[in-house]
């Protein structure tokens, strides 16, 4: 009786609890940045720590481009490989639970339970596939908008994100400036390069090339597997540097079984211990992820500018009211630390409280899934 009554609570506020955590709130519409609509949109979070009785001590974590809600693991929390951000989240660290209601949710045009182009179509009970409207940064962070007032959030004491989830945390910033009180930018600056959208463009003709991607309407589990495990070694290359690949790989030959073994002769491939390891990335990025998702969710990073839609940047930066902290990576060469620098002094020249730190890592803009220390320590300083 007691267990049917929740479940009618829970159905009557839309929020149903899944067996493995991850909650559920659907609302009816949201209106896109680049026009059109979508609805009814669900979004996939999970949620540690309490939300205090004043609503104000909750922290929003944003997940970068193959991310899920499954940012900490309170059953596994000192395995960095069980949750994307393990290290940094949980009783006493630096996301402290004990202290913080934490939220994360997987972002709309996603594949980890929320509205994506993999979802049905309710005009047509089919999987949207190309028929998902182009989303963007600012389309997500309405939708994690919705998710925070549903659940009683009133102020945001942090919003924290790294590359994808850095220009998510960049936009609340200048979307709902009363609403936080601090912003984390990890590795990323307020547009990307030519360079970074070049390689999400060939990442996405890779897709669109395998014949199974079939416009997009290819089955659940018969997608485009090579075609994004090619998108995914393209991208773990600008995820890391020349000098981590030097030390962890050099011209060394292959060090383990190769991981998916490539169909052309062994002297064209799978020689090198780096080849495997790009391989090995690519088949698990393909077991894990939706190619039609890669393909939106690279879209709306290449598109964000934190401008578009105000007279300047200046005008945008200028809403800002949030204590901000930019963090750089030495050797990111998708957003490189000097284009993170620069926004941060961006925010300072128009009047914002904002700092600026680099973390010292050879690894790349990957670095912010690794660096624990180094990251802890620079958040620290807020
Ligand atoms: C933040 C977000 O929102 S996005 C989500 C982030 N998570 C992911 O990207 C999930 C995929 N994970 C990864 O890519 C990595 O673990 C990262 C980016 C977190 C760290 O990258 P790395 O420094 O390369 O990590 P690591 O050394 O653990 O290697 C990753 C995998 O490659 C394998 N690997 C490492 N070296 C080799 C090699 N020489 N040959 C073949 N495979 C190799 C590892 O065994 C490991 O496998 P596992 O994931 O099954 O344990
Ligand atoms: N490795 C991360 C970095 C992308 O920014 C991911 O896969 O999402």
């Amino acid at each position: 009786m007691v267990a049917q009554l929740e479940y009618v609570q829970r159905a009557q506020t839309q929020q149903v609890q899944t067996e493995n955590e991850v909650l559920i709130f659907t609302f009816d519409q949201l209106l896109l940045q680049r026009g059109g609509r979508l609805g009814p949109v669900t979004l996939a979070y999970e949620t540690w720590g309490e939300l205090n009785a004043t609503g104000d001590n909750a922290i929003l974590i944003t997940h970068a481009l193959t991310g899920s809600s499954h940012a900490h693991d309170p059953a596994d929390p000192e395995n960095p490989k069980a949750a994307w951000w393990n290290p940094l989240i949980g009783p006493g660290k630096y996301f402290d639970t004990s202290r913080y209601f934490v939220i994360c949710a997987n972002v709309i045009g996603g594949c980890a339970g929320s509205t994506g182009p993999s979802s049905k179509n309710p005009l047509t009970d089919r999987p949207f596939g190309m028929r998902f409207p182009v989303i963007t940064i600012r389309d997500m962070v309405r939708a994690q908008h919705k998710l925070i007032k549903h659940l009683g959030v009133r102020r945001l004491a942090m919003v924290a994100g790294g590359s994808i989830g850095g220009q998510q945390a960049l936009e609340w910033a200048v979307m709902y400036p009363q609403l936080v009180e601090k912003v984390a930018v990890i590795a990323a600056s307020a547009a990307v390069s030519a360079q970074a959208i070049s390689f999400n463009e060939v990442a996405r003709q890779s897709i669109m090339a395998d014949p199974a991607w079939l416009c997009g309407d290819y089955l659940p589990g018969h997608g485009p597997a090579t075609g994004l495990s090619i998108a995914r070694m393209l991208a773990m290359i600008t995820y890391q540097s020349e000098e981590s690949m030097e030390m962890r790989f050099s011209r060394n030959p292959v060090q383990r079984e190769a991981a998916t073994a490539p169909t052309f002769s062994p002297e064209l491939g799978g020689r090198f211990d780096v080849e495997n390891y790009l391989y090995y990335q690519g088949d698990q990025l393909a077991r894990r992820f939706d190619a039609n998702s890669y393909l939106y969710i690279s879209r709306a990073m290449d598109l964000y500018d934190v401008s578009e839609g105000y007279a300047s940047l200046e005008e945008a930066l200028g809403r800002i009211r949030s204590q901000m902290i930019f963090v750089g990576i030495r050797s990111d060469f998708l957003f490189p630390a000097s284009h993170v620098r620069w926004l941060a002094d961006k925010v300072q020249m128009v009047g914002g409280n904002a700092r600026y730190v680099e973390l010292d890592s050879p690894h790349g803009h990957d670095a912010f899934l690794k660096e624990w220390d180094q990251l802890t320590e620079a958040l620290r300083q807020f």
